[in-house]
């Protein structure tokens, strides 16, 4: 007989499940407390799971301390609050509590009422999932007499995996790329949660000397549409001709599309920036804090490259301590301001007085 142990998920393993489950629109059970509780995403709720966790009346809509603010709720809760949700939910007044599109159209939603005391860790718990698998921060959380079967469980103390995720090197090939033929391409992937991440090599670093470096975040609309509402695309190109032009760099490309709150809710950003909305107010009103982004990701892979001094090329100053907190040793920072057009002119400013950019 073979034994069952080595083939059960660590704690690392169900987290990752419990994201990809929530993203499914599967419900989880969050134990570890005086009470088990089940959890799912208020975004992808099919009506029949929402019923059912609304039937007893003891359900409540977790949303984080930025969706309240907006929503001018009290919060109780430091950095989200409960809302007590009635026993028939209403969709559509649930669709307008979760997504901002319509919040000028709409400014009334409530009454709402606002829970407090009781443990509210399993419901941040389910938040901090729900950003994981880039949907809206918005869980409907019922505490359960036993969980369904099939319903994944997990523990408050598997939460401590979610910001320890180990990348491992798995393959690297040389790519000529038009900035410089004598390039490759390095993937990282991760023992839990998150995606893979790619290192490239352009052309040969010398790696008894400072390493130019970049630390770019996927940006689908810059960097493969050519967009003109950011600098992603330019910022991009730039640095990799500029390593060439230097003899070699490393540009680690961290696919963490949209600040790390996915493509989707960054398109609902986009869309809320049309109705006059900063990039950092809409974020906000999503729900989501200003930058999500994991930098920490960039020191992992250089660490693992064996490259301890870098050159990084950024004006964000988050990026030099992320860095210097990993042990990379920034000996310069060069500056990358390019792109700059009539469409992103508002999106540069932001960047510089609201979110810390060096000129
Ligand atoms: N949420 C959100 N993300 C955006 C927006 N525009 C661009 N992004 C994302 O922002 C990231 C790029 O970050 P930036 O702040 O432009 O630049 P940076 O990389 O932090 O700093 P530099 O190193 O100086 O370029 C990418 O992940 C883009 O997808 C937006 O309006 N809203
Ligand atoms: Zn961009």
């Amino acid at each position: 007989m073979v034994s069952p142990s080595p083939f059960l998920p660590d704690r690392a393993e169900r987290l990752a499940r419990a994201v990809s489950d929530l993203r499914l629109g599967l419900a989880v059970a969050i134990g570890g407390g005086d009470t088990t509780w089940l959890a799912i995403s208020a975004e992808r709720a099919d009506p029949g799971r929402l019923d059912a966790m609304t039937e007893t009346g003891a359900a409540h809509l977790a949303v984080t301390a930025r969706r309240a603010e907006t929503l001018k709720i009290s919060v109780y809760d430091g950095d989200m609050a409960r809302l007590s949700l009635p026993r028939a939910v209403d969709r559509a007044w649930l669709g307008g509590v979760i997504d901002p599109a319509n919040d000028l159209a709409q400014p009334m939603k409530g009454p709402f009422l606002a829970l407090r005391g009781g443990d509210a860790a399993p419901s941040r718990a389910a938040l901090l999932l729900l950003r994981k698998a880039e949907l809206l921060p918005a869980a409907i959380v019922a505490p359960v007499e036993s969980v369904p079967e099939g319903v994944l469980r997990i523990s408050l103390s598997d939460m401590a995996a979610v910001s320890q995720t180990t990348l491992a090197h798995v393959v690297s090939a040389r790519l000529p790329i038009a900035a410089e033929v004598n390039s490759a391409l390095q993937i990282f992937r991760p023992d839990g949660l998150g995606d893979e991440h790619y290192a490239v090599v352009v052309g040969k670093p010398d790696r008894s000397a400072p390493v130019l470096t970049r630390l770019h975040s996927a940006c689908f609309t810059g960097d493969v549409l050519g967009s003109l509402k950011c600098d992603c695309g330019p910022q991009l190109n730039a640095a990799l001709r500029q390593m060439a032009q230097a003899g070699g760099g490393v540009l680690l490309y961290l696919n963490q599309e949209g600040r790390g709150i996915g493509l989707a809710n960054k398109m609902r950003a986009y869309s809320l920036q049309d109705q006059g909305f900063d990039t950092v107010e809409a974020n906000h009103r999503l729900g989501f804090d200003d930058d999500e982004r994991n930098f920490g990701l960039g020191g992992q892979i250089l660490r693992q490259m064996r490259i301890g001094r870098i050159k990084l090329m950024t004006n964000n100053p988050r990026k030099l301590a992320a860095f210097d907190a990993e042990g990379i040793e920034v000996v310069e920072r060069v500056p990358l301001w390019v792109g700059e057009g009539d469409f992103n002119r508002d999106y540069l400013r932001v960047k510089h007085e609201r979110s810390g950019h060096l000129e």
